[in-house]
């Protein structure tokens, strides 16, 4: 799975995205260490808060599946510049992702941004906080 293939995967995904409300649809892609890739899109609800976005839709369905080790993702939406993750998807991606990880932003047009997970959510609260290391 190249980088571009997994690009592709997210922007094709972005067509299950459930957005009747922002119309805003996002897809993820995400690679595990066993060679499988997951993927999803946004899913919004009328009660606006409990919204979720592709990266964690994604994440949740890798780790529901038994998979918690990963190599990269993909993030794409149809946005000028490619598109950043929100505070909480950063904060689910640091608790999931090792600090080298790779992180490719990217938009329909695929200008894409590749950002380490360290990058993406740099100083952040972690289990070493919570639990001591
Ligand atoms: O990186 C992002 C940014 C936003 N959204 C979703 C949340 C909401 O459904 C819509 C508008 O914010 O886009 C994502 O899925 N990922
Ligand atoms: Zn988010």
């Amino acid at each position: 799975m190249t980088k571009n293939k997994l690009i592709e995967e997210a922007i094709s995904v972005r067509q299950r995205a459930y957005v009747p409300y922002s119309k805003f649809a996002v897809g993820a892609a995400l690679l595990t260490k066993s060679g499988k890739v997951f993927t999803g899109g946004n899913i919004e609800n009328a009660a606006y808060s409990v919204c979720c976005c592709a990266e964690r839709v994604t994440i949740f369905k890798a780790l529901s599946e038994g998979e918690n080790e990963f190599i990269a993702m993909a993030v794409a939406a149809d946005t000028e510049r490619p598109v950043p993750p929100c505070g909480a998807c950063r904060q689910v991606m640091s608790e999931f992702f090792d600090k080298e990880m790779e992180i490719h932003l990217t938009n329909i047009k695929k200008e894409t941004k590749t950002f380490k997970m360290k990058e993406l959510l740099p100083f952040s609260f972690g289990t070493e906080d919570l639990l001591g290391s």
